[in-house]
């Protein structure tokens, strides 16, 4: 059984995918990490990210792993743990260029479809276009303004700074962002995460 939670960036996927993924005993698979981990390693190779041969060739010379797990999720190199180096502004910033190139969406979508069930997946085209036959769709939407002011307890730049960003990274993800018309869309503007955590476990039982 596969449960798909999508949403604009800093909707609050991750941490309610894994309070959902926790209560149902299953894991919790977030998506945009791999997308993430490409980024990162391309940028440490000075790599132009819009060139997908380049980023393709450096992945499968240092192959990325993900490990999904309930309380949070891990991307390994090798040995190298890099889940760390994930989430600064300049992986934030570069990786919605890296996300639109069809060869590394393949490269993501294959690691995915390849991981055993049962378990909730998160991104942005988790219900749409990589598990389109889940039986459980949920869709996190919140205002601009409120995801930079939740995102700003993380980060190091001011709301304003992070809601421009933000924007701007919703406008490069339309493309892959659009709900499932099958998924239950959520406003998590008036919800606590515990609110939205527990919207999806009612509506799963
Ligand atoms: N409904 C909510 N109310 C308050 N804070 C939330 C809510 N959902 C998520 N958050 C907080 O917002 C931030 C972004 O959430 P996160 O799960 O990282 O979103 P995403 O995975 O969509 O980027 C986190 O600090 C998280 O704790
Ligand atoms: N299924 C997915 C997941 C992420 N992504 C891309 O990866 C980026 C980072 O995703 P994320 O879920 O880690 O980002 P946040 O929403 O947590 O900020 C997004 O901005 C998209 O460009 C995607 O295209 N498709």
């Amino acid at each position: 059984m596969i449960v798909t939670i999508d949403g604009v960036a800093a909707s609050g996927k991750s941490s309610v995918s894994s309070g959902v993924a926790q209560a149902l005993g299953v894991p919790y698979v977030s998506s945009g990490l791999l997308y993430r981990a490409a980024t990162l390693l391309g940028l440490e190779a000075d790599l132009d990210l819009r060139g997908a041969p380049g980023l393709l060739k450096l992945l499968g010379t240092h192959p990325v792993r993900l490990e999904p797990l309930a309380g949070g999720n891990r991307v390994w190199q090798g040995e190298r743990d890099l889940t760390d180096d994930l989430h600064s502004t300049r992986v934030d910033r570069g990786v919605s260029v890296v996300a639109a190139l069809p060869e590394v969406r393949e490269w993501v979508d294959a690691q995915l479809r390849a991981l055993p069930e049962p378990f909730v997946a998160e991104g942005r085209d988790m219900g749409t276009n990589v598990f389109p036959h889940a039986p459980h769709k949920f869709y996190l939407t919140a205002s601009a303004r409120i995801r930079a002011e939740r995102r700003a307890r993380e980060r190091p730049e001011d709301v304003p700074a992070i809601e421009a960003d933000l924007q701007r990274r919703d406008e490069l993800d339309t493309v892959q962002s659009a709900p499932a018309p099958d998924a239950l869309v959520i406003d998590t503007g008036p919800l606590d995460l515990q609110g939205v955590i527990d919207t999806i476990l009612t509506r799963l039982r």
